[in-house]
């Protein structure tokens, strides 16, 4: 094999435009690799053009695939959604615009869960300042404490917090029961919650019908060709970030000019292609190593989460596009460098080997001049050492990584980060064929904590003064006495009338009325 500068030199794509660069060099394929993909290569941009071009890419939900028009909307394949997005985007601005001249609210809750919280989180926290004009909170979750704690956090300010409901759905419980703990809290504090509360849902969903009923500041849309995991470029993102004060627009222009550069059918001139075909590279395919995603800039901490989401969601398929059981996907997990260095690059240097890592380097230290923190030598010098160290060192020890840079974290770069993965997820769909658009595992679980939901109400029915073990409730309601169990247990912890009476196993703990 050549010097490993060589192979740099080779498998080193930049785009001196965008300022934003790959190597894959350090993926140990073999040189009959890329030409032994290259005939998947050419299908997965085809499929890629039909879905830009309006295509049913997301078979099963029998919908469009959008979320590229979304910041190229003269791509959208008819005249009227090109117009809705226009349109949506400059009512985004004139509300934005409205609240900052209103001068009512210094905060914004924002209230949604995956994709409709994701996004979001990632961007603010990713280009946030003490500048921002509104500052952003959120409730992701159906946990009271974690509410309690953001509740408690603006109870001096709820009256000046602007709450953004966001749900494509519109119907998801983690989100509705945001929705109703913000509302109880407004009007515990005597405030008008419709005249601070704000949705972003499908039209005629049922929060959408809410929002509309009790008279809402305002409604966006959210349409059925975005998907969640993809759509912090609709106003699912662009309400909370503009509202922020973000630079919505670079960020868009961003993502366009992402996307504009990864649409070229050159295999090692698309870096969305080379990603798909790293991952199937080191992965056989099959999904075999985890995606390990280190940026090493705090601000982009949150990234890995959010791809996480993105990746695992997209390609953790049971079934392929042929209806074959084929148990795709991608683990994803990442914090940050140089701080994972300390806590578990132990084992990707020297354990299992079931990983690729993707370096993630922010070029530029920082705004400012740096200190020297000894002589010649920067905090950036150091962040700078443990990237290409730890790289190094993993290569030594057989590990793959491959290593994207781009220049600073500013809005546009951003987008383009954003852009490059939602491409390189679509690519790789299609060389394992699979649908990337939907997500039938999750109902799974909904249905599941539903029917848990009704175990939970039927047992908390059946509690009386006398005591009863798990095993005698679950006999007189025919349910399974591990669950009536658990019920118990939950509401024993919870509700101040119920007693535990431990019997020293959970057969024999019993529950009664106090
Ligand atoms: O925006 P919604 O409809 O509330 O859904 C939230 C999230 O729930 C899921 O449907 C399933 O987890 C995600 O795909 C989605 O991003």
């Amino acid at each position: 094999m050549s010097s490993l500068w060589d192979r740099y030199q080779k498998y080193l794509l930049r785009n001196e435009k965008l300022g934003f660069s790959i190597d894959i060099s350090r993926m140990r394929f073999g040189d009959d690799f890329l030409p032994k993909m290259e005939p998947l290569a050419q299908k997965a941009f085809a499929s890629m053009k039909d879905l830009e071009a309006g295509a049913i890419a997301n078979p099963d939900e029998k919908r469009m695939v959008g979320h590229y028009w979304l910041r190229a909307p003269q791509l959208a394949p008819q005249p009227e959604l090109k117009a809705e997005i226009e349109n949506c985007n400059k009512s985004i601005r004139d509300f934005v615009q409205q609240v900052y001249a209103s001068g009512r609210f210094t905060d914004v809750l924002v209230i949604g869960i995956g994709g409709s919280a994701l996004g979001p989180q990632f961007v603010a926290d990713a280009l946030g300042t003490d500048d921002d004009k509104l500052r952003l909170h959120f409730f992701d979750n159906t946990d009271p404490d974690g509410i309690d704690r953001t509740l408690t956090s603006l109870q001096h300010r709820l009256e000046h917090t602007l709450v953004v409901v966001i749900s494509k759905s519109g119907g998801t419980p983690e989100t509705r029961n945001g929705m109703l703990e913000a509302q109880a809290a407004y009007k515990k504090a005597g405030i008008n919650f419709a005249k601070n509360a704000v949705a972003v849902t499908g039209a005629d969903s049922t929060l959408d019908k809410v929002a509309l009923k009790e008279g809402w500041l305002a409604r966006f849309p959210m349409w059925d060709w975005v998907g969640g995991r993809t759509s912090v470029m609709s106003a699912v993102g662009l309400v909370p970030l503009w509202l922020q004060g973000l630079d919505m627009q670079s960020l868009l222009d961003g993502a366009a000019a992402m996307d504009e550069w990864t649409r070229t059918s050159e295999t090692l001139q698309n870096p969305a292609m080379l990603l798909a075909l790293m991952w199937h590279y080191a992965g056989n395919g099959r999904g075999a190593k985890d995606m390990v995603v280190l940026p090493y800039k705090d601000r982009l901490a949150l990234y890995s989460k959010y791809l996480q989401q993105l990746v695992m969601e997209s390609l953790g398929k049971a079934l392929d596009l042929d209806g074959k059981e084929v148990h795709q996907g991608i683990a994803v997990y990442g914090n940050k460098g140089s701080t994972d260095q300390h806590a578990y690059v132990q084992q990707l240097r020297d354990g299992v080997h079931n990983f690729f890592v993707t370096f993630i380097e922010v070029r530029k230290d920082r705004a400012g001049q740096s200190i020297e923190v000894e002589p010649g030598v920067t905090s950036g010098d150091f962040l700078q050492g443990f990237l290409r160290g730890t790289r190094a060192a993993l290569y030594e020890g057989g590990r793959d990584s491959l290593t994207i840079s781009i220049p600073e974290v500013t809005p546009f770069q951003v987008g383009a980060l954003i852009a490059l993965y939602d491409r390189a997820v679509g690519f790789y769909a299609t060389l394992v064929n699979i649908n990337a658009y939907h997500q039938p595992g999750v109902e799974a679980g909904k249905k599941a904590a539903a029917t848990v939901l009704k175990t939970l109400t039927r047992v908390r029915g059946s509690l009386s003064a006398t005591a009863q073990t798990a095993s005698q409730i679950a006999t007189a309601l025919s349910e399974d006495p591990e669950a009536v169990f658990h019920a118990l247990n939950h509401l024993a912890a919870n509700d101040s009338r119920v007693r535990k009476q431990s019997g020293g196993a959970p057969g024999s703990d019993t529950f009664l009325l106090a």
